[in-house]
């Protein structure tokens, strides 16, 4: 057998020339070279264009190589697509998939290489092992200290179909987007494989197999590199036979020497789990006018449409990115601008938007009153009223600090009627009103301290001033007009509302470049969500995203997803697997593997990636239960965007609103979609909401 790390490495696996079984060593057809990049040397056979295997990835991609631990949690899955690997899309790494798209990232496009190429190539690239020093210990593999290792999924190895050999089946549903393996690879150099003595060069190949080659591992191996190395899975990897249309995708790790299998559609209990070997494959079980066999490898080749055949079947949808972006293509730099940065008011019938929160913007807040202690008492006395609150108060902060602490009780001298002057000095015997505490934190014995005190001094031999309770603002005005209205009950200080917090609190709109990023990003998820009700999970999503930074982003600079994940109660049997329980889970992985895509948010030089889901975006399906409301919150998200609302059990808004408590030490934003209905949104699988465990 040959795995192909991609689709362009093309081998022919032919046992027609024996009856001892698919896994025998001659049941590999004796012309196949599966490392030679350049031969096509078999009449009469379907052309095997053996295409230049991949490359080892650059120091750059090593970098950007997923950890496989990360591979486990990332749900997204495009079944076919995923399944072979892509060069065509360059946007894989960014929108689609960041951890997809990273695994792609690794793997070099394919290309023709010339005789010269090729031994310039051989001089100086990669090259696996390296060349031991002349001390170096015979035995001593540099494979990485550790390496990942993962067999926990429900499968079983078993031979249902003697054509096939052994195959992997599973023993139960899987899921799409399960790491269900990860091996260990054993690598071996090229001249091992083809059993070449010292100094010997593939120039002198005669043609005949030797060393591992001409063992049956040769139906085990696939390419590893570009210097003509394969490397044989150790572990259940080697074990999946090929379909045209897998279940499983694979992705090479070069740094780990692993190769992680997951699986690219779910999969039904007692079903195969099969990979994609590459193009133009064919093993013993077609007949010689290529009639198909069950597997389908010979109607792709009948096919030539330079893709095996598969092209065809596996033609990617039209690419929903590329079309966005078509429509912007026209526009100069400035009329986009413009476009973008166009506020759209939440009174415009494309804002489907609804702040959910219980705060009141402070502009429409009625007048509340507060009890505090005040008395009355001549103008001269006031500083010595002001010393002894300061000198009794409890509270380091001033409680009373948006009032003013003196009301006149008379109108104010008039001015002078000849000169229309104010008098300079207010009458020291005019009375005023004084506040003392606030009733709640006034000291109990206020009365004695009072007549104690200079002011009861002063007044003597007449009583001291009777302590009365009065109500005042509790809090300071927002507007000219609160002030003067709320002044007639105790003057207020005023605190104009920030021009930043205005918009916040009077929902002024948002620009219509991210008034759509949301709205996409709310399809995605719900799309997730319908996904994995018809996989059978509860029919909820979560998708991680970069936050929009209108200084930043643009119908062309969109911010980053990091994840996307669903519910998988059910099909784990864990009750608290909830969708943003899940995303949080698949965050943090990749951040152990050091997976985090640059956000703009942080910007790319930022040294480590910040705690959890700090300053992101998070768009649900459903509004979060109690505990992911709590989880998201301590995650330190930046906002909340979900679609449908869970009454009775939702923590944003419907049972209680955790992101706006004021006990707890963060707080985000939470919008609530209001949009129709039909035929999207809100309407299907996903209304089947059951949010208890
Ligand atoms: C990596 S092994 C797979 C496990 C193998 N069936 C076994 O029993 O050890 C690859 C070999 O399996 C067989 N094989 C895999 N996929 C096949 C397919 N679609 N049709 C026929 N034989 C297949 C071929 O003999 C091939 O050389």
């Amino acid at each position: 057998m040959h795995q192909s790390p991609n689709d362009h490495d093309r081998f022919i696996i032919d046992s027609r020339k024996t009856d001892l079984g698919p896994n025998s060593p001659a049941n590999t057809s004796e012309s196949h070279h599966p490392h030679r990049a350049d031969v096509d040397h078999r009449a009469g056979e379907h052309p095997t264009v053996l295409q230049q295997p991949p490359g080892p990835p650059s120091a750059k991609a090593h970098a950007q190589l997923p950890s496989i631990a990360a591979l486990a949690l990332n749900g997204d899955s495009d079944p076919v697509e995923r399944s072979l690997p892509d060069h065509s899309s360059p946007t894989a790494a960014t929108d689609a998939d960041a951890l997809d798209g990273a695994s792609c990232s690794g793997v070099e496009p394919p290309h023709k290489e010339s005789a010269a190429q090729r031994k310039q190539r051989d001089a100086h690239a990669y090259s696996y092992p390296p060349p031991p020093a002349a001390d170096d210990d015979a035995g001593t593999l540099p494979y990485p200290p550790t390496t990942p290792h993962l067999t926990r999924a429900p499968i079983e190895i078993a031979t249902r179909d003697p054509a096939l050999g052994r195959g992997v089946y599973a023993t139960s549903y899987i899921p799409a987007g399960k790491v269900i393996e990860i091996s260990p690879v054993l690598v071996l150099p090229e001249a091992e494989y083809k059993g070449r003595r010292p100094g010997e060069h593939d120039d002198d190949d005669d043609g005949t197999l030797k060393g591992v080659e001409a063992s049956q591992l040769r139906g085990y191996v696939f390419t590893w590199g570009r210097d003509g190395s394969m490397a044989v899975a150790l572990g259940i990897g080697s074990l999946f036979n090929h379909s045209a249309s897998p279940n499983v995708t694979y992705s090479l790790d070069y740094s780990q020497y692993t190769i992680s299998y997951r699986t690219a559609k779910s999969v039904r209990q007692g079903e195969e789990l099969t990979i994609f070997y590459g193009h133009n494959v064919r093993f013993s079980g077609t007949d010689d006018n290529g009639a198909a066999d069950d597997n389908g490898l010979a109607e792709a080749d009948a096919i030539d449409d330079g893709w095996g055949g598969l092209g065809e079947l596996d033609a990617p949808p039209p690419d929903p990115e590329t079309e966005r972006l078509a429509q912007f293509k026209d526009l100069s730099p400035e009329e986009l601008r413009v476009r973008d940065n166009d506020v759209v008011p939440p009174t415009d019938p494309d804002f489907h938007w609804k702040k959910v929160t219980e705060l009141l913007d402070p502009e429409d807040a009625e007048l509340t009153l507060m009890s505090c202690y005040a008395i009355d008492i001549p103008a001269r006395l006031s500083s010595p009223v002001f010393q002894f609150v300061r000198k009794h108060s409890s509270r380091k902060f001033n409680e009373l600090g948006h009032l003013k602490r003196v009301r006149p009780l008379q109108p104010r001298a008039e001015p002078d009627e000849e000169t229309g002057e104010h008098p300079h000095r207010a009458d020291p015997d005019q009375l005023q009103s004084v506040l003392l505490f606030p009733v709640g934190s006034a000291p109990p014995d206020l009365e004695d301290l009072l007549a104690r005190s200079p002011i009861g001094k002063a007044l003597e031999p007449g009583p001291p001033p009777s302590i009365y309770t009065v109500g005042v603002p509790a809090a300071a005005a927002r507007t000219d007009k609160q002030a003067s209205e709320w002044g007639q009950v105790w003057p207020v200080q005023v605190v104009h509302v920030r021009e930043g917090a205005k918009a916040i609190m009077r929902k002024k709109g948002w620009e219509r470049a991210k008034l759509e990023w949301v709205e996409r990003q709310a399809r995605k998820v719900w799309e997730r969500a319908e996904d994995a009700g018809r996989r059978g999970e509860h029919a909820i999503a979560c998708r991680v995203t970069d936050s929009w930074d209108a200084s930043f982003h643009s119908s062309l600079n969109q911010p980053i997803k990091l994840v996307t994940a669903h519910d998988t109660r059910l099909s784990t049997g864990n009750v608290l697997s909830h969708a943003a329980a899940n995303a949080i889970d698949a965050v943090a992985y990749l951040d152990m593997s050091g997976s985090r895509p640059p956000l703009s948010y942080f910007g790319p030089e930022a040294a480590d990636p910040p705690y959890l889901l700090t300053g992101l975006s998070v768009f649900l399906s459903h509004e979060p239960c109690l505990l992911c409301a709590m989880s998201l919150l301590h995650s330190r998200i930046k906002a909340l965007y979900y679609i449908k609302r869970a009454p009775g059990a939702g923590g944003a808004g419907s049972l209680y609103s955790v992101h706006e408590d004021g006990g707890l030490n963060h707080r985000f934003e939470v919008w609530e979609w209001t949009g129709p209905s039909d035929g999207g949104m809100g309407k299907g699988r996903g209304e089947e909401l059951r949010l208890d465990p």
